[in-house]
């Protein structure tokens, strides 16, 4: 069943048309990796479908719901939660009451928010970090809080940007271990922006290629790393990268 329906979005800056009439579909449970040069359109896109900005036509829609527009809440509280490249936790607070935080923003009473909020810091593995304040965090930990606060609303659908980059490779495994089983046991339906293509090729279900702003192909992992304009526009001439 497909979960979320991206159609036609736009989105120009001063007539610069950063995202030009993009449509993907995303089935429930499936996992798209969507990959593309520096200043591809990806940020930009992902602001659209999670609500940052509203777009200059287009539409997104999730479950069947319509929620072109609206707010990064409402967008949350319908199902779709998104994590950032820049994090910007709470600094003086702990891991803990940063994840409060967040599932109370989904609704609920502050006691019930700190099991909430434990159950998910225990998912993410990041049971030691608990009682931290957050600016003394090595980017790892910080890099799961971020997943955390976006767990923290249950959602139906994750959107990670970037969530492996500034990760040593010996931390890159587990944290893709952490999104498979996301996946699996929970059903989470992921869209991820990536450039590590080890993890494109490993966690996704098919991915989707931006180029200047407009979809250069979609399909599945092994064949668009084939693609001779994925190569032209992305990856160069160099073999992919297995390495993770
Ligand atoms: N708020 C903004 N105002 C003006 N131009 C913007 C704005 N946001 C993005 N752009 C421009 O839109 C284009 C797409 O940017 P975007 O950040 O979405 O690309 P990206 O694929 O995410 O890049 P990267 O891989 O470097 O993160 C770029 O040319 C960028 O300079």
């Amino acid at each position: 069943m497909t979960l979320l329906t991206v159609h036609g979005v736009s989105k120009s800056f001063r007539g610069l048309r950063a995202v030009d009439d993009v449509s993907f579909e995303v089935a429930e449970g499936s996992v798209l990796g969507i990959i593309g040069p520096n200043g591809a359109g990806k940020t930009t896109l992902f602001n659209l479908v999670a609500g940052a900005l509203t777009p200059d036509s287009g539409t997104v829609h999730l479950g069947g719901r319509d929620i072109t527009g609206l707010p990064p809440h409402r967008v949350a509280a319908a199902g779709m939660s998104r994590t950032f490249q820049l994090m910007k936790p709470f600094a003086s607070m702990s891991v803990l009451e940063n994840v409060s935080v967040a599932v109370m923003a989904g609704g609920g009473s502050r006691r019930t928010a700190r099991t909430a909020a434990a159950e998910v810091i225990e998912r993410v593995a990041l049971g030691r970090w608990r009682d931290s304040r957050t600016d003394g965090l090595p980017t790892a930990a910080l890099k799961r809080l971020e997943l955390a606060r976006a767990l923290a609303g249950r959602p139906r659908v994750l959107l990670l940007d970037e969530v492996l980059a500034g990760l040593v490779p010996a931390e890159r495994a587990p944290a893709m271990d952490l999104l498979e089983d996301l996946r699996a046991n929970e059903g989470t339906t992921l869209v991820f922006v990536e450039h590590i293509m080890a993890a494109v090729m490993r966690l996704s279900d098919s991915v989707l290629v931006l180029d200047l702003g407009r979809v250069l192909t979609t399909g599945r992992p092994a064949d668009v790393v084939r693609d001779p304009r994925v190569i032209e526009a992305y990856l160069g001439e160099e073999p992919v990268d297995a390495e993770a």
